[in-house]
């Protein structure tokens, strides 16, 4: 596996992180358990920061809080002085708790509710990126009614099928996100958005999908996105002033994944800016940028332990922990892979292929495929890693497992950020009619 952020492997042979030996961690907190990488998450958010919003200038890089949102992450990004993309009222509401500076909250999502547009008007979210013309309605509704002015982003679906698994590609024309550039939706709703007098409209947004290696995808959207704006301008004479390319950035998880520095996606950016804004003529806009996968990814392992273990001779030895698909649905979901190792013996050299499935009841419930390990044993620790984004965020009760608590480690110190479930927590929301209290009982 390869080591990520501060982990490292120790005398005793145990991988440690943030300055923790995981072998404790695991008899602290308990397993399954998300260990996040303060450092590791602070330094890709320096490094955004130097390369866009220092190096670019006017130039805003706003975390995309789903791929990893609590309380404790919300508190990290203002820190470092990013901004913050939300996509449901339950994100904005835990950026508000957070006290995160709402002029720095984008809200996005393709089905924000009215109740949703509402608290992200009341509480006075930096911009609202507008997703279809019901909601375009709904928010000059609100606005209206409340007496405002709403600075808004139009999001557009440009047209791009980036180089990633195509349920994560979202730039292509058949796309439930956005309104459609290349057949002039994109136009009408621009027409549309300035006809209201409670919107304003300060730029165009597109997101043209997730785990992006080329830089060349984010070029092509650059120069579609800038055609676009300066064609606006001569079609409209009005001077959309804001450019925001999403997220997307995408970074290593197994061998054979190449994912480019920061920096150079910065440059790539900038040249292709540079390159179009030329060609238009067309002032360069303010540049936001939306990373999410980027920031937490590699600052993310979730440490389990090992339980059952099933030999099939000549086939297959599956190695089963006490987590699985409802703590991370992402090889079910996108086939996707990860690399990992003993937690308690990371100095040992592999001897086996084995599967790594967790305990859920299906088939499909397999983190790793063919992974090389030292002969695992029952009470083993395995630590998967690269499990920051979209892990926690897209857990699940499913077989009403618990979700596992996380914990943010720094210089030896753990914190836990978000408690483990209990059993009670399951049956919170629960609740039983009178009609089938106890019911035949007596009979049974
Ligand atoms: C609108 C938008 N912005 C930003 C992101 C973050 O993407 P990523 O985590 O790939 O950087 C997403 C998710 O893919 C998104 O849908
Ligand atoms: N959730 C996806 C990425 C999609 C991000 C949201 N647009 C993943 O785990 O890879």
């Amino acid at each position: 596996m390869r080591l990520h952020g501060t982990q490292l492997v120790n005398e005793q042979g145990h991988l440690e992180i943030g300055g923790c030996d995981t072998v404790e961690l695991a008899k602290q907190f308990g397993t399954p358990l998300y260990i996040m990488d303060e450092a590791q998450i602070r330094t890709i958010c320096r490094q955004y920061h130097s390369s866009f919003v220092e190096g670019l200038k006017n130039t805003e890089v706003i975390y995309a809080s789903k791929a990893f949102s609590t309380l404790a992450m919300c508190r990290i990004i203002d820190e470092e002085g990013l901004g913050l993309d939300v996509v449901s009222g339950g994100e904005l509401y835990t950026a508000l708790q957070a006290n995160f500076p709402v002029a720095h909250i984008y809200f996005h999502g393709n089905n924000k509710s009215r109740e949703e547009l509402a608290m992200a008007i009341k509480a006075g979210v930096g911009r609202i990126v507008v997703d279809n013309f019901y909601e375009m309605n709904i928010i000059n509704e609100l606005a209206q009614e409340m007496n405002l002015r709403v600075e808004v982003l139009l999001r557009v679906t440009p047209g791009i099928e980036a180089h990633t698994h195509e349920y994560i590609q979202t730039g292509q024309i058949d796309s439930k996100f956005g309104f459609t550039l290349p057949d002039g939706t994109a136009d009408q709703a621009i027409d549309l958005a300035l006809s209201y007098s409670n919107l304003v409209v300060k730029g165009i947004h597109a997101h043209i999908g997730s785990q992006i290696f080329e830089l060349d995808s984010f070029r092509h959207e650059v120069q579609i996105m800038i055609d676009y704006m300066a064609d606006t301008l001569k079609r409209t004479a009005y001077h959309l002033e804001e450019l925001n390319l999403g997220g997307g950035f995408g970074i290593y998880y197994v061998s054979g994944d190449e994912p480019a520095q920061i920096a150079d996606y910065a440059k790539a950016v900038q040249d292709a800016l540079e390159n179009a804004c030329e060609k238009q003529n067309f002032p360069r806009p303010k540049i936001i940028i939306e990373p999410g996968r980027s920031i937490v990814g590699t600052a993310g392992t979730t440490l389990y332990t090992i339980g059952s273990i099933k030999e099939i001779p000549g086939i297959r030895k599956y190695v089963a922990v006490d987590g699985g698909m409802a703590d991370n649905p992402r090889p079910a979901l996108y086939q996707a892979r990860y690399e990992a190792v003993l937690a308690n013996r990371a100095k040992e050299e592999a001897t086996e292929t084995v599967s790594v499935t967790g305990k859920c009841c299906e088939s499909g419930d397999m983190l790793i495929w063919d992974i090389d390990l030292p002969k695992a044993e029952s009470g083993d620790l395995i630590a998967v890693s690269c499990t920051g984004a979209y892990n926690y965020s897209m857990s699940s009760n499913y077989n009403r497992l618990t979700r596992p608590g996380v914990v943010l480690v720094e210089s030896g110190q753990a914190d836990v950020i978000v408690k483990r479930e209990t059993h009670a927590d399951l049956l919170r929301n629960d609740v039983l009619p009178a009609r089938l209290k106890y019911l035949h009982m007596a009979s049974r």
